[in-house]
């Protein structure tokens, strides 16, 4: 039972993803910094006590890629909360890339990763490209997903695998580069 404001909502987003070409999604638990990894890259931002997200945000940033061709990328944050499910699945489809995110210091959130994929792989399109990403890099003394664990889990599902810190900036934008340069 989708009303009518959200056939709105769904029609704009989709028209956004035609006049700007290259959409990628960021999706993982709650908490695992999605937000901050799309406000470090489009705006050089971090935000010590951000808000969790609602639904669906976005922004875009144009990148230049290996070949030159300079493309501009939008890319959806999704409210990594139970209770957006509904919402946010809807948003996959379309998507050329996706950032799938835990946190390096939340044992639960990498765990989830295994339900994230499977969402992801059952909504979006199967030439989708996946980086599996391990955020807060920086915080080394609270670490309990050690890389071995996830290059390993990466190798397995045949994703790419890259650590980040939105708040020391560190991989970032690498991580936004590999997953467009493909
Ligand atoms: N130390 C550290 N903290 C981070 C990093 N990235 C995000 N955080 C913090 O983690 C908390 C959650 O970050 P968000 O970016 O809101 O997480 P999210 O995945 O978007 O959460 P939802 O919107 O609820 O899905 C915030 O307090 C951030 O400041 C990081 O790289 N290092």
């Amino acid at each position: 039972n989708v009303n009518i404001y959200t056939y709105i909502y769904l029609s704009y987003f989709h028209f956004t993803i035609f006049y700007f070409g290259c959409l990628v999604v960021l999706i993982g638990d709650s908490g695992v910094g999605k937000s901050n990894l799309l406000s470090r890259f489009t705006r050089d931002e971090f935000n010590l006590e951000s808000k969790s997200t609602i639904g669906v945000e976005f922004a875009t940033k144009s990148i230049e890629l290996k070949n030159n061709k300079i493309i501009k990328a939008q890319i959806w944050d999704t409210a990594g909360q139970e209770r957006y499910r509904a919402i946010t699945s809807a948003y996959y489809r379309g998507a050329v890339g996706a950032l799938l995110v835990y946190d390096i210091t939340k044992k639960n959130s990498f765990e989830n990763i295994e339900k994230w994929l499977k969402e992801l792989r059952d909504n979006a399109d199967s030439n989708i490209v996946i980086l599996l990403v391990g955020n807060k890099s920086d915080l080394k003394h609270l670490r309990v997903i050690n890389d071995n664990d996830a290059t390993q889990f990466a190798k397995k599902e045949k994703l790419a695998f890259i650590e980040t810190s939105a708040l020391e900036a560190t991989n970032v934008e690498l991580a936004f580069h590999q997953l467009l340069n493909g």
